[in-house]
This record gives structure tokens, sequence and C-alpha cells, in this order.
């Protein structure tokens, strides 16, 4: 079994109010097709979990293990995986707000659900999700474009045409939790609900149209106040995603 586990762009990503340490947010998340990594069950006898793959991060911090760890008390998913290993091959840039490891979090949380027959609706399996990260919910659905709000786990599908998105991502690390912290600090600002509810309901492209990229994500400012290198990228027609590295656009020729 393998499966693709795509990455996302936040077309737009405003915060609209606190929650304890954390913030809410209304977002746009929408795949991104044609970057990916694949995610496969192989056969073999192994005496533990095994993740085999070209990740940085120790097995206990991968996304991936710790989604196991929330499954393995269901004794299908203990069996299955001491007679099949976990194989990932990475292609998504990591620390780059395209969400790789929340997207290979949720792929294999939906694999396992078939695979074991475990009948959790995406509902359960979202609540599970978001103990892992807040970006989890989105992928646990599957939709290609949805509105995303709460700290990340109220997510309802956006219907729209597809998208042809284009990813940079320098090599810069930008760190999620400190770049929240320094918008709390130093940017704060709420959009309110009625400018909130236009933006969901207004289609990606139009919302591209009409902003630019300061405007369309609030995490850009203390982004780029926190990493200066990353003004350099930020050319006329591209947006940010999540907390970045990464950068977008949409190339409205071939749609
Ligand atoms: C920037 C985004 O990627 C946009 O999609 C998400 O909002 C962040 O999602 P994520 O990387 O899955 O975030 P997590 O791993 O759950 O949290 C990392 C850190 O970011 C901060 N954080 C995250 C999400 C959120 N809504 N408010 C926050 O303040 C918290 O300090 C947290 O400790
Ligand atoms: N399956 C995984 N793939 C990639 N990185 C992972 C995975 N599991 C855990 N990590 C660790 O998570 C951190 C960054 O993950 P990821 O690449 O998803 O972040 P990101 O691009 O900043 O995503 P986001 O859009 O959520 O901000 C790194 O510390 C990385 O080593």
């Amino acid at each position: 079994m393998t499966r693709k586990s795509y990455a996302k762009v936040n077309i737009f990503l405003k915060i609209v109010g606190k929650r304890d340490s954390y913030h809410q947010i209304a977002s746009r998340f929408v795949l991104v097709k044609n970057l990916y990594d694949e995610i496969s069950f192989l056969k073999k006898e192994v005496d533990s979990f095994t993740l085999e793959g070209n990740f940085s991060c120790s097995l206990e911090k991968n996304t991936i293990y710790k989604a196991y760890k929330e499954l393995e008390k269901y004794e299908s998913v203990k069996e299955f995986f001491k007679k099949n290993i976990v194989k990932i091959e990475k292609n998504i840039p990591e620390f780059a707000g395209l969400g790789g490891g929340s997207s290979n979090c949720a792929c294999f949380l939906n694999m396992v659900n078939e695979v074991c027959n475990l009948n959790l609706r995406k509902e359960e399996l979202a609540k599970i999700a978001l103990k892992i990260g807040a970006d989890v919910p989105f992928f646990v659905y599957e939709y290609n474009s949805a509105n995303v709000s709460g700290i990340g786990e109220i997510v309802e599908e956006f219907i729209e045409d597809s998208l042809d998105i284009e990813v940079i991502t320098p090599k810069i690390a930008c760190d999620t939790g400190l770049i929240y912290k320094t918008f709390r600090d130093k940017f704060y600002k709420e959009l309110d609900k009625v400018k909130a509810k236009e933006l969901f309901d207004t289609n990606s492209k139009d919302i591209l149209k009409q902003y630019n990229i300061e405007d369309a994500n609030d995490l850009y400012l203390p982004a780029s106040f926190l990493e200066k290198d990353l003004k350099n990228f930020a050319k006329k027609d591209w947006f940010f995603s999540g907390s970045g590295s990464s950068f977008f656009r949409i190339n409205s020729g071939k749609n």
C-alpha cells in the first residue's frame, strides 16, 4: 500500500483571537498536488514499529511515530506493524510552512484506519490528529481546498477550481512557535468576524488578486522581522505560506 502525502499552502492566514498560548486563525488551506511525499507499508517481520526514510528527525519526534503511539491501543494495529514496516520518501522540504510533517501524520492515520479496518470516522481521526499538531486535522479530511479555523481543528471544505501552485522554499529556518510569539508581542491585531466571513466566502484566485503578501498572511511580518532575508523573496505576485519559509504563486497561464 502506497499513498501520496501532499503539501499545502495557506492562501490567507489571519489571526482572529488568542487561546491560551495558541492563536485562533481564519485560513484557507489548499493542497499542492505537484508536491508530495510517498508513504508505503511494506511486508517485513520486525520486533518493534519501524519507520525508514529520508526524514531528518529522530523516530520519537516523527509525526508518523506519534500517530502510531495514538493508535497502538488497537490490537490489530500493533499486530500489523509487527508484520509491516513504514517507508517514507520525502520530497516536501522540512521547516517550510508546507505542512510536510502534518501531512505525513494524517496520511498515515488514514492508511491505518483503512488497512486495519478501524472504521474511525473523519471527525474521530481529526481529534487524534489535533493532539499531534494544529495542521494535521486539515490533511485528515483530504479536501483540495478548505476554510480552517479554531486553532486548526475546524475544517470546512471549500469548493473551487483547482489551482496550479508554484512553490519556492528559501533555505531559511522558520520557527513556527517563535513566529507566533513575535506576532503576539510586536504585531498583534485581530481580524473581525465579518471580514473573516467575507474571506471564507471568496475563492482563492480572487483573494490573491485583491491582497498583497502582508495583508494575506499575518505571520509574514513577524517572520520577516526575525529572518530579514525572507524579504528578498517577496516579489510581485508571490505570497507567503504558513509560518514560512515557503513562498508561492498561482500560475494562471496553465489554468
Ligand atoms: C502556521 C501554520 O502551519 C498554518 O497552517 C499552523 O498554524 C501551525 O501549525 P503546526 O505547525 O501544526 O503547529 P503546532 O506544531 O501545533 O504548533 C507549533 C507552535 O506554534 C504555535 N501555534 C500553532 C498553531 C496556532 N493556531 N497557534 C499557535 O500559536 C504554538 O506556539 C505552538 O507551540
Ligand atoms: N514525518 C515528518 N516529516 C518531516 N518532518 C518531520 C516529520 N515528523 C516530524 N518532523 C519534524 O517536524 C519539524 C518540521 O516539520 P514540517 O516540515 O512539517 O514543518 P513545517 O514545514 O514548518 O510545517 P508547518 O506548515 O506545519 O509549519 C522538524 O523538526 C522535523 O524534523
